[in-house]
């Protein structure tokens, strides 16, 4: 779908688009009341929507919207009631006309809208419902029959194929709706609040459920939500919408690390810091680096010159073998000792995306440094000190 571009181009990194994008948006504006498509073109950047509505009579539902969404990426939307998120994904959905702007899938026509109570067809049965959009594509019997097995067993209904939408739980017939998305192998999936209605409980679940599911499914999906906890919690990257414009996009951790404003800010205050932040963010890149058989002298000399306590060990691949620390240099005979007389090769190693609360009880055991490894590299070392400190400074709220 291609719709005629405002020339307009949209905040500073909303318009990098990476290789591998599935969906790609571009200066996406939607506009109601008369004459749109010039205001599109012509509201002045410094005017509020306020201002514009009281001026023009328009109002400005979507304001020059810009992002892409990777292959297989959770992109959630999260904006407050009114912000535009409805009206932005009715456009990437066509169930409305953008006033300007692109919208590019893969140049192909295929997308499964999931709505916020799945549009289940009460009078069919599960199995009925979750074939129904194969049916509609004219695919044959018994491939629909396939299909739908096997997304029934994927989102944990198998058994209740007979069963009709009201002998449900709420939650399980949101599965059911999922099922039937998942059915038709949409390229992209679009969630407009599907848990809203539900009750916290068994909406922890469903979020817990898609994070499973998309574990195995890896689809391309855009998420709406008016939940900041919620969007960081499914979201790989989260897009905060404010007044038809994005205010910031990043990841769940780029947003509550850096805010770029009072506004994200004020979201991120009660959010646990252990779920959002990662070993990324507490390690401290390795400042000296020393091999095995080096001379344990040499080393010391170094690690004072550089006013450092510890060294980071690698092999003639730059692996990580352990690290070497000031204070187990002893204090006499290190002139014929090598470096490998003092490693301490029994740090527990983390991927750099392992969330804080993962470190914690490697945090509390043992004194050696925590190792973050990328690929077999150090990266950098973990303090369990600095690892304890982030962990005590969390409130504890749950996600
Ligand atoms: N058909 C329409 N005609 C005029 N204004 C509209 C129309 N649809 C939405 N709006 C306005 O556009 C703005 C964005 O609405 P939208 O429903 O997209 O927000 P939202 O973030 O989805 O809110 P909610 O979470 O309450 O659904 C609001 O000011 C709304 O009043």
């Amino acid at each position: 779908m291609e719709y005629s571009s405002a020339n307009h181009t949209g905040p500073a990194g909303q318009s990098d688009v990476a290789a591998d994008s599935r969906l790609v948006c571009r200066n996406l504006w939607k506009v109601f009341g008369d004459g749109a498509r010039d205001l599109a073109d012509s509201v002045d950047p410094a005017l509020s929507r306020e201002e514009v509505l009281a001026q023009t009579g328009c109002v400005l539902a979507v304001r020059n919207v810009s992002f892409h969404v990777r292959e297989g990426e959770t992109f959630v939307i999260m904006g407050l009631s009114g912000s535009g998120k409805s009206t932005l994904v009715r456009c990437l959905g066509r169930l409305i006309e953008p006033t300007r702007g692109q919208v590019h899938i893969d140049g192909e026509d295929k997308m499964a809208m999931v709505f916020q109570h799945f549009g289940n067809f009460p009078h069919k049965r599960v199995l009925e419902n979750v074939v129904y959009g194969l049916q509609i594509q004219g695919i044959d019997k018994t491939t629909q029959r396939r299909r739908a097995a096997e997304v029934i067993e994927l989102v944990g209904l198998s058994g209740w194929e007979e069963r009709y939408p009201h002998e449900l739980s709420g939650g399980m017939q949101q599965r059911v709706g999922l099922a039937r998305a998942l059915a038709v192998d949409p390229q992209i999936l679009l969630f407009d609040e599907p848990f809203s209605a539900l009750d916290p409980l068994i909406r922890r679940d469903m979020q817990d459920q898609l994070i499973g599911l998309q574990q195995m499914v890896q689809k391309t999906m855009v998420f709406i939500t008016h939940d900041f906890l919620e969007a960081l919690k499914v979201g790989d990257r989260v897009a905060i919408m404010k007044d038809g414009e994005f205010v910031q996009i990043g990841t769940p951790e780029d947003l509550v690390s850096n805010p770029i404003n009072d506004y994200v800010r004020d979201f991120t205050r009660d959010v646990p810091r252990s779920k959002v932040l990662t070993a990324r963010s507490v390690m401290t890149p390795p400042r000296v680096y020393a091999t095995a058989d080096e001379g344990l002298s040499d080393l010391t000399s170094r690690l004072i010159a550089q006013e450092c306590e510890s060294a980071v060990v690698v092999d003639g691949q730059d692996r990580f073998i352990g690290t070497v620390h000031l204070a187990d240099v002893p204090g006499s005979g290190v002139a014929h000792s090598s470096v490998a007389s003092v490693i301490r090769d029994s740090c527990p190693v983390v991927e750099p995306g392992t969330r804080l609360e993962r470190l914690i009880s490697l945090a509390i055991t043992g004194d050696a440094p925590i190792a973050v490894l990328d690929g077999g590299r150090c990266i950098g070392t973990i303090n369990r000190e600095a690892a304890l400190a982030a962990l005590i400074s969390d409130d504890g709220v749950a996600m």
